[in-house]
């Protein structure tokens, strides 16, 4: 395995009981990377962010973070900062107890830069972390992550409780630490408006199983939307990949996967497809897959 890889997963499964909550996981996220991970809920997402972490074991496969490293591992937990989808901190501690604790719990630490980040962002360090607000309380978790100056930093559903303003403030200050630092990042959430902004890296999980993994130019590049008459799908789809197929009326609004396409069918118009209508069509459709390939979707009548 390369340095270059961030996150590396081959036949990752793990069950709970009789359920797989991830299966035959294989993966390889290059560094460098802001990485979105989307699925709808009880995909796998925090199950995958938890094995990657080291925080639970693989029932099946194996995960290796930073170039090799097995997940868990002391020099993994050096370069990995991970943050839990509720933010865990303990409320009754002030936010400079909880500088300490990090302080404490990490080898490599960096107070000064954790301290400049919570005076530019006007958070005291006296106060209770109950006292502060859902975002201020993000800011402080995002903060500690960021002090420990990791190579690796996983975020679950860090926008989950926040409000559209706390959300971008907090965006903002995570690309404000990626442009500074040499980190890779990946996040899973369910805002996925907000991919398109920051991420450079997408997967989608669906039902314990990747779905959907590459750069998202790539992805962007190596889709498209045809719209055209309903009655030639069958022909289109001979010849294209259909991720999605919806239909109003005579017209056929179809997703195909190909990168080669440089002009629409006589009869069709091409568009290029958004992040957002690509991740949704995926979502919307379980079993089309890019790994290893797409299966031909159901059509779908949508009113006009
Ligand atoms: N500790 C556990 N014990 C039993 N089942 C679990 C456990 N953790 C997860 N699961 C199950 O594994 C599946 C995947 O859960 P996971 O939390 O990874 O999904 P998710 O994509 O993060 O969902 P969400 O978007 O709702 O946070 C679900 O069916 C869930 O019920």
């Amino acid at each position: 395995m390369s340095m270059g890889i961030a996150i590396e997963t081959s036949g990752l499964g793990k069950r709970y009981g009789r359920t797989w909550a991830l299966r035959d996981c294989s993966l390889a996220i290059p560094a460098g990377h802001v990485v979105g991970l989307v699925g709808p809920n009880g995909a796998g997402k925090t199950t995958l962010l938890s094995l990657a972490v080291g925080l639970a074991t693989p029932t099946a496969g194996e995960v290796r973070v930073l170039g090799g490293l097995p997940a868990g591992s002391p020099a993994a937990l050096d370069g990995v900062a991970f943050m839990a989808q509720d933010a865990a901190l303990y409320r009754n501690l002030s936010v400079a107890d909880m500088l300490r604790v990090g302080r404490n719990l990490n080898r490599r630490w960096d107070t000064a830069r954790a301290q400049g980040r919570l005076a530019e962002l006007g958070i005291r360090l006296d106060k209770k972390v109950g006292a502060l607000s859902g975002g201020q309380r993000s800011q402080v978790a995002l903060t500690l992550a960021l002090a420990k100056r990791p190579k690796l930093l996983i975020l679950d559903e860090p926008l989950a409780a926040l409000d559209p303003v706390a959300r971008h403030d907090f965006m903002a200050a995570l690309m404000a630490a990626v442009a500074e630092e040499d980190v890779s990042v990946v996040f899973s959430s369910h805002v996925v408006a907000e991919l398109e902004r920051v991420c450079d890296y997408l997967v989608v999980v669906q039902g314990g199983q990747v779905q959907v993994a590459g750069e998202v130019e790539d992805l962007t590049a190596g889709h498209h939307v045809l719209t055209g008459p309903a009655e030639q799908v069958d022909a289109i789809a001979q010849r294209f990949p259909v991720v999605r197929d919806r239909r109003a009326s005579a017209q056929a609004h179809l997703l195909i996967r190909t990168g080669d396409l440089s002009a629409a069918p006589p009869g069709w118009q091409r568009h290029p497809v958004g992040l957002e209508e690509l991740v949704l069509a995926y979502m919307r459709e379980p079993s089309a897959s890019m790994l290893p390939g797409p299966a031909r979707a159901r059509s779908e009548q949508v009113a006009c």
